[in-house]
């Protein structure tokens, strides 16, 4: 059965100022202004995305979301995580695996690449899941809520920009088991606020809310940079002259050139000594 059919039915979906779901979305209204703001996000914005681009983005996410579902599903019976708990609507990670090997072939683990605030991602969403499950919460709403709203645009524009053919290496942006993502989200907000928490772990939970926008950002700008770093490499080797190739050339021979010098003035040294030798004996034997 799907979510949001179950929602018209039985499940309260009105919001009001002091609910967890309101306060989560004002408390990150800043950090998701400054996500959208994100290099990589601005690409996404301006229909530019690359397919190096994606591929690295498939890659962290993977990561990411391997820890977040790995997490909730261990953790899919405490009172904080069980009201949120869709695997069957949500989980993103098939979808990632199908998508990574569609673009790297079926040995696509061997091909990660994963930046170190990716790392860092993962391991804040280990370190949680064992020591505070209440905070899955703010992460599960970030990512999922997230991937059902502007997700949907940012899966439009993938497919445009790369010109792929429907479905094709975007299955993560796809949740068959959605059929509405606006219905779905009500009853998502619904189920974060029945959630029972103390005022202290509220608040807890909206900071790690910042947090997990915080890292969703670093993760774009270090995706971004690695992006810099390896088309900077592939600029300058593009548009490098036929003669600075030849220099460069010539150069990489001198780098192997200074043991051979060394041998060389050896023997020459040693012929020198042979022939003072000589000349010697020759002067000897002369008188
Ligand atoms: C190009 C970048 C992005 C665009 C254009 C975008 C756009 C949107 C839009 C239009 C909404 C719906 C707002 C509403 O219903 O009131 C939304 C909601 C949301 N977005 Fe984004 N978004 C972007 C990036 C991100 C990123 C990077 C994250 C987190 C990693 C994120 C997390 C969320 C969440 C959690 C919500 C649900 C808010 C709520 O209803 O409580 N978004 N986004």
């Amino acid at each position: 059965m799907e979510a949001d059919k179950k929602i018209t039915q039985t499940e309260k979906t009105q919001t009001t100022d002091c609910d967890l779901s309101e306060q989560i979305k004002a408390a990150t209204k800043e950090s998701h202004v400054r996500a959208e703001n994100t290099q990589l996000m601005l690409a996404y914005q301006r229909g530019q995305v690359s397919l190096q681009q994606y591929k690295l983005l498939l890659c962290s996410l993977y990561k990411v979301y391997e820890a977040l579902e790995e997490e909730l599903d261990r953790n899919c019976s405490h009172e904080a995580v069980a009201p949120i708990y869709f695997p069957q609507e949500l989980a993103r990670l098939e979808s990632l695996k199908k998508d990574l090997e569609h673009f790297y072939g079926q040995n696509w683990k061997e091909q990660l690449v994963v930046p170190a605030a990716t790392l860092r991602y993962a391991q804040r969403l280990r370190e949680i899941g064992r020591k505070h499950p209440e905070y899955l919460v703010a992460h599960a709403y970030t990512r999922y809520l997230g991937d059902l709203s502007g997700g949907q645009v940012l899966g439009r524009i993938t497919q445009k920009s790369l010109g792929l053919k429907t479905g094709e290496g975007l299955a993560f942006f796809s949740f068959p088991g959605v059929s509405s993502p606006n219905l779905f989200k009500q009853l998502y907000r619904g189920r974060m606020n029945s959630i029972e928490l103390t005022k202290e772990q509220r608040e807890e939970v909206l900071q790690e809310a910042t947090r997990a926008f915080e890292l969703n950002i670093e993760v774009f700008d270090d995706l971004q940079n690695l992006l810099s770093i390896s088309e900077n490499n592939e600029l300058r080797q593009r548009h490098k002259t036929p003669s600075q190739k030849i220099a460069e050339a010539k150069s990489a021979q001198t780098l192997v050139m200074p043991s051979t010098l060394a041998s060389s003035s050896q023997l020459l040294r040693m012929l020198l000594g042979v022939c003072v030798a000589l000349a010697v004996g020759m002067g000897v034997y002369a008188f």
